[in-house]
C-alpha cells in the first residue's frame, strides 16, 4: 500500500514597506500597512516584517531612498522573504528598477489588489472586470518592459507592418483586447438589465456598500437568510441579489420584500482601473433606489473608512442616494464607545450581524421605502 503524505504548503513570504513624508503621522502609515498586511494574506502571501521609510521627497528612480532599499532588502532576505510589497503607487521603471536593486519580486498595492480580484473573479463578468482593469493597468507600463526588444521590426503578420515596434505591436494588441473586454462587459450589462425587468416594481431595490470586510455579506445573510460571509478581504467579487422578506400588507394581504444586494467592498486607493471596470457590476448600486452603507463600528479606522466609501460611491455617481448607516460589529464596542457612536451618527443604527441585533431597525427602514396603497383621490369640483 501505498501511503502518501502531504507537502507541507510553500507561503511565499513577503516584507511591507511604505514611504512616509515629513506630514505623514506614524500611526496612519501604521494603520496603512497593518492593513497591506491583511491584503497580503488574501493574496495567500505571508507577511515577515514591515518597515515606514522616512523620507522628505522621492526618488524618481526607485520611488524609496537608496540606502533605505538597500537596508530593506538585507533585513528581508533574513527573515526568509522573497517578494517586497509597496503601500505606495509606483511606476512600471520603478519597480523594475527596485527588482534590481534587491533581487526580489516586488508588487505595489494596486498590484496586490488586482492580484487578490485575478484569484477570487468567480463569473465571466468578473473575469472580464478584472483582465479589463489588468490591461489597463498594464498599457502604460508596457513601455521600459519591452525596451530590450525596441527594435524596427518591419514585416507582415501581426506586426502592422514596416516600421513598427515591438512596444507598438504589444500596445496595439492590449487596445484591442481592451475594446473586446469592453464590448463584452456591454453585452453582459444588457443581460443583467433584462433579468431586472422582470422584478416587482413594488419591491424596492437595495444595496449593500461598504469597506471591504465591515460585515455587508453578514447583513445580507441577516435579512434573507442567504449569504456567505468570510474573515477576509474582497471575499465578495459578484453582486448578488436576494429577497428580504418584511412581513405582510395587514390590509392587502400582500407580502411586502426588498431586493438587497450585496456588492464588492471598497478600500482606500482602490485603483482606479479597477473602479471603472466594476462600474457594470456597481451599476447595481447607481439603480439601487436606496443604500446600506456598512461600516465596522469596532475598528478605530472607522471614521476614514466612511470618508472613502462617500468619495468612492461619489466617484461611481451615488452622491444623491437615500441611505442608511449601518454601524456593524457594534458587539465589539465598548459601553462608552457605543454612545460616543451614537451621538457622532444619530441617523445610524447599531448592528450584530452575528446575532441580528438591531437588523429589525434595518427592516423598519427598508419598509418605508416601499410604496404605500394608493392614495384615495379627492375629486376635483368639476367632477362632482
Ligand atoms: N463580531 C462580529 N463579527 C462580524 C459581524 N458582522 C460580520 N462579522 C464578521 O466579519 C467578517 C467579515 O464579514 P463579511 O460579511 O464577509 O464582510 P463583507 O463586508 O461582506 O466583506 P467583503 O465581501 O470581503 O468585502 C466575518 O468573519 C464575519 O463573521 C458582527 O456584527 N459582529
Ligand atoms: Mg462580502
Amino acid at each position: 500500500m501505498v501511503t502518501s503524505f502531504p507537502m507541507p504548503e510553500l507561503i511565499p513570504r513577503c516584507f511591507l514597506i511604505a514611504h512616509q513624508g515629513p506630514q505623514d503621522r506614524d500611526n496612519d502609515i501604521e494603520v496603512h500597512l497593518a492593513e497591506l498586511e491583511e491584503l497580503a494574506r488574501a493574496c495567500d502571501l505571508e507577511p515577515v516584517g514591515r518597515e515606514r521609510l522616512k523620507r522628505a521627497t522621492v526618488e524618481s528612480r526607485t520611488f524609496y531612498g537608496k540606502g533605505q532599499i538597500e537596508a530593506v532588502a538585507h533585513k528581508a532576505r533574513n527573515l526568509g522573504a522573497t517578494m517586497l510589497l509597496c503601500d505606495n503607487e509606483l511606476s512600471g521603471s520603478q519597480v523594475r528598477n527596485l527588482e534590481k536593486a534587491t533581487g526580489m519580486t516586488c508588487l505595489d498595492r494596486t498590484g496586490l489588489i488586482l492580484a487578490i480580484f485575478e484569484q477570487r473573479a468567480q463569473t465571466r463578468e468578473a473575469k472580464a472586470q478584472v483582465e479589463l482593469a489588468r490591461y489597463e493597468y498594464e498599457l502604460p507600463r508596457l513601455k521600459g518592459a519591452w525596451t530590450h526588444l525596441e527594435r524596427q521590426v518591419g514585416g507582415v503578420g501581426v506586426r502592422g507592418g514596416a516600421g513598427e515596434t515591438q512596444i507598438e505591436v504589444d500596445r496595439r494588441m492590449t487596445r484591442l483586447r481592451i475594446s473586446q473586454l469592453k464590448r463584452e462587459l456591454e453585452h453582459l450589462q444588457r443581460v443583467r438589465r433584462t433579468q431586472g425587468q422582470g422584478r416587482s416594481p413594488k419591491a424596492p431595490r437595495v444595496a449593500l456598500v461598504g469597506y471591504t470586510n465591515a460585515g455587508k455579506t453578514s447583513i445580507l445573510k441577516a435579512l434573507t437568510g442567504e449569504g456567505e460571509p468570510r474573515n477576509m478581504l474582497f471575499a465578495t467579487l459578484d453582486t448578488t441579489t436576494r429577497k428580504a422578506w418584511l412581513g405582510v400588507d395587514e390590509t392587502t394581504g400582500e407580502p411586502r420584500q426588498a431586493l438587497v444586494s450585496d456588492t464588492v467592498g471598497f478600500i482606500r486607493k482602490l485603483p482606479h482601473q479597477l473602479v471603472a471596470a466594476f462600474r457594470s457590476t456597481l451599476g447595481e448600486v447607481r439603480s439601487a433606489e436606496a443604500l446600506l452603507v456598512v461600516a465596522d463600528a469596532s475598528s478605530p479606522d472607522l471614521e476614514d473608512h466612511l470618508k472613502v466609501v462617500g468619495a468612492t460611491l461619489k466617484e461611481i455617481g451615488c452622491e444623491d442616494h437615500a441611505r442608511l448607516l449601518v454601524l456593524n460589529q457594534a458587539d465589539r464596542l465598548t459601553r462608552p464607545r457605543r454612545l460616543d457612536l451614537k451621538r457622532a451618527h444619530p441617523e445610524a443604527v447599531l448592528t450584530c450581524a452575528l446575532t441580528r441585533d438591531g437588523v429589525e431597525e434595518i427592516r423598519e427602514w427598508l419598509l418605508e421605502l416601499i410604496p404605500g396603497p394608493p392614495r384615495p383621490r379627492t375629486p376635483e369640483a368639476w367632477e362632482l
